[in-house]
Parts: structure tokens; sequence; C-alpha cells
């Protein structure tokens, strides 16, 4: 697993670590890690134009010590200084090594160095940044993206917000980023991930100080060591009997592909309740699942039976029915995923009664909204949820006390007294209708199979992304090819043992 850690925790390990090391000991290992990674982006280091853009803080020391590092080694370093500090030490390095320092001003947008650069060091801001760049880091940041050169970030991209992965206006968008100690949560949490391209940890010394993560990104080893694995003796009951309660007469194909997620992913069976049309089309296409006719407006009978965990919401509909049919659903003591329509229940006034039944579970609970679902659930704007997803995934976890998979750009998992788990596979190919449906079904498999809630979801959304890569190995794809996709992606995890 890689681990990030808050800005507020690695402030203080990393004065706890300063007390016990001599003065100036982090930034010189932090500044070698980087000029090792920056000589290892150039072809060589002699003759080398590298420019730095430099804020007035530590992070700025960083690049300028950096740098001080390329020139002593035959590198052109030149330093454009931003902002109203300076980390004198690092400039007085520098210049002692051979390279150049000069204040940017706007007037020079136009002939600096950094169109003829062969790598642009970002050391604008790091940790102690707040809020979107103020000028002249702006310009900067803007300047840098229009330059043909590779970009390192120092730390991380300046412009995202460490902790959240925020970016408000302009921001770095780095090719690679340098980090110290520990990654930083907005490392993995778009948009700041998309703007920090391959991220290198540099070991500082500073894990001894640092307590348990913020935020886990699961890496494939770590997948396959969750992954059910059946042995000879499994049977279709050992390997779990999933109810799905998605889809209806009206949307029939959410039920196909939630079905055909749980049954590639590899239940053991399928049972499906619905109405006469969408039994007909779940049977038509997938004849495994055992089917059985249930009219949620008429029936009494709503509760899922024998099953090792139920998967209930998507096109199923937001009529009173379909309240009791999830309220029935809720009172059961199996594990429950719940998405969709079924998110939407919980909501409002008409879903009080639904949300509180959802609180007092003690069955593993899973929720998979999308950034509106999630809005409306917690009554948030969306806009503010797709910009701060952990907080928000966060609060929806408090607020129900089960476990919240808030889908899209960056998965994120957020379970009551763990690390936040941030997905790493997925493509921007996922955004495409249906695609959550295959998600509810894969991740019911794994409920099913017996994992825990945070492990289903984690399993669940790093095969469905893989399987969105794998499906047409790039090209766009639809929601059905994903089906195709997930057996392999599948074999591929349990590979990286
Ligand atoms: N503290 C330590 O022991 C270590 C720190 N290191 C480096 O130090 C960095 C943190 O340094 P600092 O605490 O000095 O903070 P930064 O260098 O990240 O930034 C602080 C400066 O940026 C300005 N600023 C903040 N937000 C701004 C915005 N939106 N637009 C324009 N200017 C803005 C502030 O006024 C302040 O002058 C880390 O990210 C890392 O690169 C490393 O050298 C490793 C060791
Ligand atoms: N920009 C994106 N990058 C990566 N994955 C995405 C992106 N947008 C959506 N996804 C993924 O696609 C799926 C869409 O699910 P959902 O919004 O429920 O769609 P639907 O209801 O049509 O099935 C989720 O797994 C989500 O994480
Ligand atoms: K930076």
């Amino acid at each position: 697993m890689l681990s990030a850690h808050t800005v507020s925790v690695v402030r203080e390990a990393e004065s706890a670590l300063m007390a016990r090391v001599p003065d100036g000991t982090l930034m010189r290992r932090a500044a070698t890690g980087l000029a090792a990674e920056c000589a290892r982006l150039l072809p060589r280091v002699y003759g080398a134009r590298v420019v730095l853009l430099v804020g007035g803080g530590d992070n700025g020391g960083d690049a300028l010590y950096a740098g001080a590092n390329l020139a002593a080694r035959g590198a052109s370093v030149h330093a454009l200084l931003a902002g109203r500090g300076l980390h004198q030490d690092g400039a007085i390095a520098l210049r002692a090594a051979g390279g150049r320092t000069r204040w940017f001003t706007d007037a020079m947008a136009d002939e600096t160095d950094l169109f003829d650069a062969d790598l642009i060091v970002d050391g604008l801001l790091g940790i102690g940044g707040r809020g979107g760049l103020r000028e002249p880091h702006a310009t900067l940041a803007l300047l840098a993206a229009n330059a043909p050169a590779p970009v390192v970030a120092v730390d991380l991209p300046s412009g995202v917000d460490a902790d959240t992965g925020e970016v408000s206006g302009h921001a770095v968008r780095a090719d690679v980023t340098v980090t110290f100690g520990t990654h930083k949560p907005g490392l993995f949490v778009d948009p700041g991930a998309d703007r920090a391209g391959r991220i290198h940890l540099v070991d500082i010394g500073l894990a001894p100080e640092l307590p348990g993560p913020a935020l886990v990104r699961p890496q494939p080893v770590d997948i396959a060591s969750l992954l059910p694995v059946h042995g000879a003796e499994t049977d279709k009951y050992r390997r779990g009997v999933l109810e799905i309660r998605a889809g209806s007469d009206r949307y029939r194909g959410a039920a196909v592909l939630c079905v055909g997620g749980a049954l590639r992913t590899g239940v053991g069976m399928v049972r499906y309740g619905g109405g006469l049309r969408v039994v007909d089309q779940v049977l038509s296409q997938w004849p495994e699942t055992v089917a059985r006719l249930l009219d949620p407006q008429s029936s009494t009978d709503l509760s899922p039976g024998r099953a090792s965990a139920v998967v209930i919401g998507s096109g199923r509909g937001t009529h009173p029915a379909n309240s009791d049919e999830l309220y029935s659903v809720l009172e059961s003591d199996l594990p429950v995923l719940v998405d969709a329509d079924g998110l939407t229940l919980l909501t409002g006034d008409g879903g009080a009664a639904l949300a509180e039944l959802l609180c007092e579970r003690t069955a593993h609970t899973l929720l998979t909204p999308h950034a509106g679902e999630l809005a409306r659930l917690m009554e948030a704007d969306r806009g503010d949820v797709e910009a701060r997803r952990l907080e928000h995934a966060a609060r929806a976890r408090d607020r129900f006390g089960c476990t919240v998979l808030l889908k899209g750009s960056t998965t994120v998992i957020a379970h009551p007294g763990a690390p936040v788990v941030v997905n790493p596979t997925g493509t921007p190919l996922l955004a495409t209708a249906g695609t959550g449906d295959v998600l509810s079904g894969a991740v019911g498999a794994f409920l099913a199979s017996g994992l825990p809630a945070r492990e289903a979801a984690m399993c669940g959304a790093y095969v469905h992304g893989r399987a969105a890569t794998l499906a047409r190995g790039g090209a766009p794809i639809s929601a059905s090819d994903l089906l195709d996709a997930l057996p392999l992606a599948i074999q591929e995890a349990h590979r990286a043992v």
C-alpha cells in the first residue's frame, strides 16, 4: 500500500525529526533526491538547460539546492524567483555552483528561458501553498505548461492543495512529482492527481516519526492478497450467492449489466428478482441466473431470502414500493450494497426512516454514489464534491456509519475507523452509461464471497478500472465491453502476488 499523510501530520513529523538531526539535513536529503530524479530525466546533465521556478519558502529552497547540485555537474541552471521571500542559503549555493538567479516579472513573460529549457523544476509552492496560485506564480505555471520541456514538481505540483487535491485556478501540470518523506493526499486524488504525473517518493528518514496514514493507495500485490481464492473443494454456495435487485421492467439494461458484472467476477450464483419483462431479458442474456418474478408494486415478500449478500438500487425505481423493498433488504442481516435509485430513496424527508435503518445496521453496508448522488445524499454542491472528494466521502461515511465508495475520476472508499482508500486503476473511458451498474455487480460478487465491505469495494473498483483499460487496449469502451474484460482483470490481479 502506498500511504499518504496530511500537511499537519507531515509538519509534526518533520519537527520531531529535525530536532534529532543537524540543521539543514532534511532539505539536503530532499534536494539530493530531487537532483537525482532530474538527472534521470535528462539525456545528460552536463550542458543541459534547467530552469527553476522558485517560490519564497522551503519548496523553493529544495529547488535551489537541487539546482546547485545539477550546476555543479555542468548543467546551465537558471532560477526565476517569484513571490516575496527567497531561501537565501539556497540561492547562495546555486550561485556558488555557477547557476544564475533572477526575479521574475510579467514583463519578462516572453523572453524567459523557459521555452529553451530541457527541464523545468517547479519549486513555487509545496505543502505551504494555500488557495489558488497568486501572481506571479500563476503566470509562471501557465508559461511552464506551454513550454515543451518536461516539468518536475517539487513535493507537489504548485497550485494543488496537498490535503485535498483541490485546484482553484491555475496549477502546474507535472510530468514527474518528486515528493518527500511520505505522499500527500492531494497527489492521489483528482484534480490534483491528474497534475502530478508519475510520482517518485524520496526517503528523508521521516517514516519512524509518522503515525498511521490518512490515505492509502493499494498496489497490485495488495489486491492480489485480498482476492478470494477458491480451493478445490469449493462449491457455488461457498463462492457466494448474490441477490440482485437492480433494474426494472422500465430499465432492463441496469439489471443485465449488474447481473453480468457479478457473474463475470466469479460469484457462485446470482439470484434475480424482478418484473416479467426484466426477468425475461436477464434470462435471455444470462441463462445461468436463478430468477423469480417479483413485483415490488404488489408483492408482500420483498425480503432477500437465502443469499450471502444483496445489491439493490440501480434502475430499480423510486416509488414508495421501491422504498418498501429497500426497507426489507436493509432490515435483513445480510451484507448490502445500495446504489443509484436506492441512494435517492435515502434522501429527503421520505428517506428518513430508511436512513435511520441504514445507520443502525451491523452487517456490512456499502453505498456507491457518484458525485451527484453523494451531493443529494448530503445536501452538498456537486462541484464541491468533485473538488474535495475525500472530505465528502468521509462525511457520508460518518453520517451513515457505513462504507462509502464515491465513484468518478478518482474513486475513493471511506470506511469507519480506517484510512480512506484511493483506487489506483480506471480511466476516463469509464465515463459512459451503465459502467456503474457493472461495478455494483462486481463489488456485490466480492461481498457475497465473504469479503468485508471495504475490501470488497477495493477489489471491485480495482478490477473494474483495470477491465476498462484491458477491454479494448485503451480504445473507447461501452459498459458491455467491461463484462468481457472483467475475468482478464481478475486473472491479472491474481498474478501480482
Ligand atoms: N519542513 C521541512 O523540514 C522540509 C520541508 N521541505 C520542503 O518545504 C516545503 C514547505 O515549505 P514552506 O513551509 O516554506 O512552504 P512553501 O514553500 O510551500 O510555501 C510558502 C510560501 O508560499 C506563499 N504562498 C502560499 N500560498 C500561496 C499562493 N496560493 N500563491 C502564492 N504564494 C503562496 C506563502 O506566503 C509562503 O511565502 C515542502 O513542501 C518541501 O518542499 C523539504 O525540504 C523537506 C524538509
Ligand atoms: N472521469 C472518469 N475517470 C475515471 N472513471 C470514471 C470517470 N467518470 C466516471 N468514472 C467511473 O465510471 C463509472 C460510472 O458509474 P455511474 O456514474 O454510476 O454510471 P451509470 O449510472 O451510468 O452506470 C464509475 O465506476 C466511475 O468511477
Ligand atoms: K512545487
